[in-house]
């Protein structure tokens, strides 16, 4: 059986947040496939390209118009037996490339079990049952808010920004720092006063959130350098000044500018990556990412975004983790079943894998530089989807033969031996970033 190679045409969905125009990659790698439903507008934001097999944006074979989901549910052996058998007939991972000019909601996303609950009670704000854990992988520079701070810099701002403090609530701010400043201590102790805390802030009345704000953005407009008391070692004072006064002109008044001083903020260099499990709370805030995530579109949201938001369900549904962010970051390894030629050794080509623990998904970034630099991978038993995001080659699977371009998306079968290579000249980097599925 020739095992497939199809070019994809991707959807891409128009949230606020997203870069405007051609600005925005998702745009710009949506068009880089002709289709006559697609014509980008200057002045409209263009937030998410979805690859993959999810109904609310299926991904179609450019030759047919068919859906990729069509395809896989007449053809399980696509996707391979055995990931067929575990996930069904689609994708059990959906792939994105994200481009953000706005922060995006402060939010988390379901574990299964509650997923499952909440699509039961409210389908059309929870539109599957699944869980989704997600990665993100920098291809510009990335900011993001991703998981809680370490509790000793959460007290610091307790003590040092009054409207913080002043939102959470005396006793409970004062309750958090004491538990927060216990030597070793019972570790639930310390996530039950975290949970009081951040409940604390996200409760707060609008009017107090107005008020707050406005004397927050003020402290943060006077005190630059010194705000929040100089800031911590992994936040300083201006950087989150900044962070304030930015989020401020993007939302105006909002309680999500207070889960700033609760949350690591994150700066991610292209290649850098980091891992979310499902109820880890996070808020991205700007830059071009891939990201790829368990097959969902389940997202509990509290702030900064016009969208539905369910603060009671994500307050209950955190894990109250906390840690230093290096924690929450990924590293990725090379990747041991492909191989490069000899003029991708010479010329620094790569090949990483980017492995987080779950069985949905794991990706690889593949960097071949200069031309003819070449890597030949192994067949996989389970489906890929491939996205190049600058540079050029081509893709091939068996006698099957294409170029690839920014933009261009392929489906490839389970067992399929791919060979990338590079046609771009000396100093072309043909980038591509592969997701796949193998049990
Ligand atoms: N962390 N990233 C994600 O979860 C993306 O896959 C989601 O699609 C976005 O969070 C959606 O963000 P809004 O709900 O529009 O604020
Ligand atoms: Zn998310």
């Amino acid at each position: 059986m020739q095992v497939p190679l199809i070019r994809l045409q991707c959807g891409v969905n128009s949230y606020e947040w997203g870069k405007k125009g051609s600005d925005s990659a998702a745009a710009r790698f949506a068009a880089a496939t002709p289709s006559d439903d697609l014509s980008i507008q200057s002045d409209k934001p263009y937030a998410e390209l979805w690859m993959g097999t999810h109904p609310s944006n299926p991904s179609k074979d450019v030759n047919t118009g068919r859906t990729l989901l069509d395809l896989c549910s007449e053809n399980q052996l696509l996707l391979s037996q055995s990931v067929a058998a575990k996930y069904g007939a689609k994708l059990p991972f959906l792939f994105k490339v994200l481009s953000i000019n706005k922060a995006l909601s402060i939010q988390a996303h379901p574990n299964k079990k509650l997923a499952e609950q909440l699509h039961a009670r409210d389908p059309k704000n929870y539109p599957d049952d699944n869980h989704k854990p997600e990665m993100a992988i920098a291809i510009t520079p990335f900011e993001g808010l991703c998981g809680f701070r370490p509790l000793d810099e959460i007290a610091h701002f307790l003590e040092t920004v009054k409207p913080l403090r002043t939102l959470v609530g005396e006793e409970e701010a004062a309750q958090f720092v004491q538990a927060a400043k216990q030597e070793g201590g019972d570790e639930a102790a310390k996530k039950k006063a975290l949970q009081k805390a951040f409940g604390g802030l996200m409760s707060s009345s609008p009017e107090d959130v107005d008020r707050e704000t406005a004397n927050l953005v003020e402290l943060a407009k006077t005190e630059g350098e010194t705000f929040a008391a100089g800031g911590v070692s992994s936040t300083k004072g201006a950087v989150l000044a900044e962070l304030v006064t930015r989020l401020h002109g993007q939302f105006g008044s909002d309680i999500g500018i207070f889960v700033l001083f609760f949350l690591n903020f994150v700066t991610l260099q292209p290649g850098e990556a980091l891992f979310l499990v499902a109820d880890d709370i996070h808020a991205y805030v700007s830059g071009d990412i891939v990201e790829c995530m368990a097959a969902s579109d389940n997202v509990v949201r509290a702030g900064l975004t016009p969208k539905f938001k369910d603060v009671s369900t994500l307050v209950d549904m955190l894990t109250y983790n906390y840690a230093p962010i290096d924690q929450q970051k990924m590293t990725p390894t090379d990747y041991p079943y492909a191989t490069l030629n000899r003029a991708g050794y010479s010329s620094g080509s790569s090949v990483l894998l980017y492995d987080p623990p779950i069985d949905e998904f794991s990706v690889v970034r593949t960097l071949l530089r200069g031309d003819g630099a070449k890597a030949t991978f192994e067949p996989l038993e389970g489906p890929s989807i491939i996205i190049c995001t600058s540079g050029k080659g081509t893709i091939a699977v068996g006698p099957t033969k294409h170029e690839m371009k920014e933009g261009y998306v392929f489906f490839v079968g389970s067992t399929a031996e791919l060979v990338l290579e590079s046609t771009g000249g000396q100093d072309d980097e043909f980038i591509t970033y592969k997701a796949f599925c193998e049990i």
